[in-house]
C-alpha cells in the first residue's frame, strides 16, 4: 500500500542518515528548557540503536512506559517526538495543528515530483490545502451519500463472489475496494478481474513502493548526490528515478483521460472526476487546466490511500468473526430482528443496528491498521508542558497505544464489542475508535466517513448472508487459527489466513443468485 511505502521511508531515512550533510543539520537547542525525556543516546548517532526497527507501536509503547507520554529520540541530530497518549495527541496535533500539520520531507519526493500531485505527502501549505479542500468537500458525511449506490453495487457483487468461491475471499475483498475507488475517483467500472485501470493504479502503487524501499537510493541519505548531472557514470539512479517519475505521470494522466472520455461518451456519474470537469468548464483555459491537473493527482489518492486500508480492515473483520463466534452470533441475531430474512441490509438500517456498529468499532480498535499513523512534522519550535520541541521534528502518534489504553478500554486485548454499548444503545461516553484510528488534526484521514460507510455496509451484509468460521481439514476437523499481522513500519495487515464461509439463509442465497 502506498501509505505504507512512503511512510517507511519517512521514518527510516532519518534513522539511516549517515552522511556528512546530516551533521550540518544537527540542531542546537535554542532554549534552556529540556527536550522531552528519552533514552540518553550516543554522540553523533544519538538514539540510532534505541529506535525500534520493527513493530514500532509496541516498542515505542515500552519507551513511553519508562519515560512518559512524550518521548524524544534523536538520530544524527534530527528529533523524533513520539506521542504516547490520546490527550497529548489532541493537545499538539488538534489544538496546535497549525504547527504540527507538516510532513517529513524526502529527497525522493522532490526528485520524483510526487510532492506536486500526491497531497498526503505534501508539505503543509497552499498546494496541500487546495487539494485537501476538494477531497474534503467530496467526502463529507452529506456528500458521500451520493456514493451509496456504488457501495451497494460493489457489496452485492462481493456477496455473489463469496457464494461462488468462498476460499478466494481475500481476492474478492481486494476487488471490491479497488472497484469502489475506481468508481468514486473516475466513474469507471472495472471490467473483470484483470481490469486495465485497476492494473494501472496497482502499478502506480508498486512504483511508489519500489522508489521508497529503504536503502534503495543513497541520495536519500546523501542529498548532495541529487545535483549530479544525469549523464555522469554513477548517476544511473537519476535516470532510473526520472523514468519512474514519467511513468507515474503517464499513469495519472491516462487514467484521468480515460475517465474524461467515458464522461464525454455521455456516461452520467457521480465521480470526483465528473465534478472537477464540470467545475473546470466554468473557468478560463489556464485555471481549468490547473484544476484538472489537481483533480488527476487527487483521484489517484482515493485508490492509493483508500483501497488497501479499507480492504485490510475488512480482512480483520473476517479474522475476528472466525475467532469470536459469540460476537458474530449476537450481530446476526440483531440483523435477523431488524432486517429480516428476505432482504439484505441497507444504509437506512444503520441506526437500528447498535450491536453491528459496536462490533465494527471493536474491529477497528482491536487491530489498528496504521498503528503509528502517518508521521507529521512540526514547523516551528514549540514548548509543551515545560519541554522544548524543536521545529522540524518528526512527530509520531501511537494510535495502537491509544486504542489499548486500559483506563478507557478495560481488558484492552479482549475482543468485546459490548464495551461500546449501554442499555442496548451505543454508549457515547466510551471513546470512539473512529476518533483515534484515522489520525489527528488537519492531516487526519479525509476518507474517514467513506471508509466507515463502506465498512458498515460490507460487514453487515456479509454477516447477514454468511457465517464465518475457522478453517477445517478434509474431515471437517477445525484447524487452529491464530491472529497474525505483518509488522511493517507503518501498516499492519493480517497475514494470509483461511476461513470457512457458508451461506446462512436459503432465501438470501436465492436473492444473491438473482
Ligand atoms: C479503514 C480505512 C482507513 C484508515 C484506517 C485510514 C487511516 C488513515 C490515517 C491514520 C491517516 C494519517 C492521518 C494523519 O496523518 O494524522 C490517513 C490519511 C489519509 N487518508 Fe485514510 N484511512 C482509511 C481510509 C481512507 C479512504 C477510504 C480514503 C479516501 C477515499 C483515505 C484517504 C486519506 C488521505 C488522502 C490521507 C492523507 C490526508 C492528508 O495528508 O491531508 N483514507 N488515513
Amino acid at each position: 500500500m502506498a501509505l505504507d511505502n512512503f511512510g517507511t521511508l519517512w521514518l527510516t531515512a532519518p534513522i539511516l542518515a549517515v552522511s556528512v550533510f546530516a551533521l550540518l543539520y544537527v540542531r542546537r537547542r535554542r532554549t534552556a528548557l529540556p527536550l522531552p525525556p528519552g533514552p540518553p543516546g550516543w554522540p553523533i548517532i544519538g538514539n540510532l540503536y534505541d529506535f525500534p526497527q520493527t513493530d514500532l507501536a509496541r516498542n515505542l509503547y515500552e519507551l513511553h512506559k519508562r519515560y512518559g507520554d512524550l518521548v524524544h529520540l534523536s538520530v544524527f541530530g534530527k528529533s523524533t517526538i513520539s506521542i504516547g497518549s490520546y490527550e497529548v495527541a489532541c493537545d499538539l496535533l488538534e489544538k496546535r495543528s497549525a504547527n504540527y500539520s507538516d510532513r517529513p520531507k524526502l529527497v525522493i519526493g522532490e526528485l520524483t515530483d510526487i510532492y506536486h500531485w500526491n497531497f498526503p505527502l505534501m508539505s503543509y501549505g497552499p498546494d496541500w490545502r487546495a487539494r485537501r479542500r476538494i477531497l474534503h468537500h467530496e467526502l463529507l458525511p452529506d456528500s458521500i451519500t451520493q456514493y451509496q449506490h456504488y457501495q451497494l453495487f460493489v457489496t452485492h457483487n462481493l456477496l455473489h463472489n463469496l457464494l461462488a468461491s468462498p476460499k478466494a475471499f481475500g481476492k474478492h475483498v481486494e476487488q471490491a475496494f479497488s472497484t469502489i475507488a475506481l468508481l468514486v475517483a473516475y466513474g469507471l467500472e472495472p471490467q473483470g478481474e484483470e481490469d486495465k485501470y485497476v492494473g494501472m493504479l496497482r502499478k502506480l502503487n508498486a512504483i511508489g513502493a519500489d522508489l521508497c524501499v529503504p536503502g534503495k537510493y543513497v541520495v536519500e541519505w546523501l542529498p548532495v548526490l541529487q545535483y549530479l548531472p544525469s549523464w555522469l557514470p554513477g548517476a544511473g539512479f537519476k535516470r532510473e528515478i526520472a523514468s519512474k517519475k514519467s511513468r507515474m505521470r503517464q499513469i495519472t494522466t491516462e487514467l484521468w483521460q480515460a475517465g474524461k472520455a467515458h464522461l464525454e461518451k455521455g456516461a452520467e456519474n457521480d465521480s470526483l472526476l465528473a465534478r472537477v470537469v464540470r467545475n473546470a468548464a466554468s473557468l478560463d483555459k489556464h485555471a481549468a487546466a490547473e484544476e484538472e491537473a489537481m483533480g488527476a493527482g487527487i483521484a489517484t489518492t482515493i485508490y492509493t490511500a483508500g483501497a488497501g486500508t479499507t480492504e485490510s480492515a475488512t480482512l480483520v473483520f473476517f479474522l475476528a468473526m472466525a475467532l469470536y463466534p459469540e460476537a458474530q452470533q449476537k450481530a446476526q441475531e440483531e440483523l435477523d430482528r431488524v432486517v429480516g430474512s428476505s432482504r439484505l441490509p441497507d444504509f437506512s438500517d444503520r441506526d437500528s443496528l447498535p450491536y453491528v456498529n459496536a462490533l465494527i468499532k471493536e474491529i477497528l480498535r482491536w487491530h489498528v491498521g496504521i498503528p503509528i499513523s502517518l508521521p507529521h512534522a512540526s514547523i516551528q519550535d514549540d514548548i509543551y508542558n515545560g519541554y522544548f520541541i524543536p521545529g522540524g521534528s518528526i512527530v509520531i502518534s501511537n494510535l495502537w497505544a491509544f486504542s489499548k489504553d486500559p483506563e478507557v478500554y478495560p481488558d484492552p486485548l479482549r475482543f468485546y464489542p459490548d464495551r461500546f454499548l449501554k442499555d442496548g444503545k451505543l454508549n457515547e461516553a466510551v471513546r470512539d475508535p473512529y476518533d483515534i484510528i484515522f489520525g489527528f488534526g488537519r492531516r487526519a484521514c479525509v476518507g474517514k466517513h467513506l471508509a466507515s460507510a463502506s465498512l458498515f455496509i460490507t460487514c453487515a451484509s456479509i454477516l447477514h448472508a454468511f457465517t464465518i468460521a475457522p478453517p477445517t481439514d478434509e474431515n471437517g476437523k477445525t484447524l487452529p487459527l491464530e491472529p497474525k499481522f505483518t509488522t511493517n513500519l507503518i501498516t499492519a495487515d493480517p497475514e494470509k489466513f483461511e476461513c470457512d464461509i457458508r451461506p446462512r439463509k436459503a432465501a438470501l442465497v436465492d436473492h444473491l443468485l438473482d
